[in-house]
């Protein structure tokens, strides 16, 4: 399948792969402002977080040290519970550093608010969230989070890390799918 007709199962182009690079670049001011003289580390959720963890720590013109974890959510079925667990832990003690969670989407906000609880539980000096988007109106956990890309409505979206059944990561853009796909 060529790219093109990767790109026509999207239905609505939500951001640009421009608007994307551009965003970024906002949110590193916005990091490099506030965590000015502090060391940082940013920790991406695997697999969604890869391209916005790539592409936003080159938008930092400072140093940043990256890890990253990977976790299960049990299922769509057992996630609403909010059970989740670590397939891949941090390589990295985080007492006493700053850290910055980075994923591309909060949809319910159970994996974040899980997260959240779990690495403050290991006495870092702070912790923090930066994600691309949330569904505001898809919330069930409250999740403090400090950078938002775009707030988005309650849809489900692919591209840039977001895949619908492990496709769809690999697209430059963000949008919506085709009803097609689904059928
Ligand atoms: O707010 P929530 O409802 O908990 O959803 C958000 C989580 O879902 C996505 O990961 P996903 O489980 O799709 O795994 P992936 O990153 O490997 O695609 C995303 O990367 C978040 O970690
Ligand atoms: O809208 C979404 N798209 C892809 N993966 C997701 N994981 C949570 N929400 C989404």
């Amino acid at each position: 399948m060529d790219a093109s007709h990767v790109e026509q199962d999207l239905v609505n182009v939500l951001f640009t792969e421009k608007q994307i690079q551009d965003r970024l670049g906002e949110l590193a001011s916005e990091i490099e402002r506030d965590y000015a003289g502090h060391d940082l580390l940013i920790v991406g959720i695997l697999r969604g977080a890869v391209m916005v963890m790539a592409d936003l720590a080159r938008s930092l013109s400072r140093h940043v040290e990256m890890d990253w974890m990977a976790i299960s959510s049990y299922g769509s079925g057992t996630k609403s519970s909010g059970v989740v667990r670590i397939l891949k832990d941090l390589d990295t003690d985080i007492t006493g550093r700053h850290v910055l969670i980075v994923d591309e989407i909060i949809d319910t906000g159970l994996t974040l608010s899980w997260l959240t609880s779990n690495l403050t539980s290991r006495e870092p000096a702070s912790v923090e969230i930066c994600t691309l988007l949330r569904k505001p109106e898809a919330l069930q956990m409250p999740v403090e989070v400090k950078y938002v890309g775009w707030d988005i409505p309650n849809e489900f979206v692919v591209g840039y890390g977001l895949d619908y059944r492990e496709r769809y990561r690999n697209l430059r853009d963000i949008g919506t799918l085709s009803p097609h796909v689904y059928s």
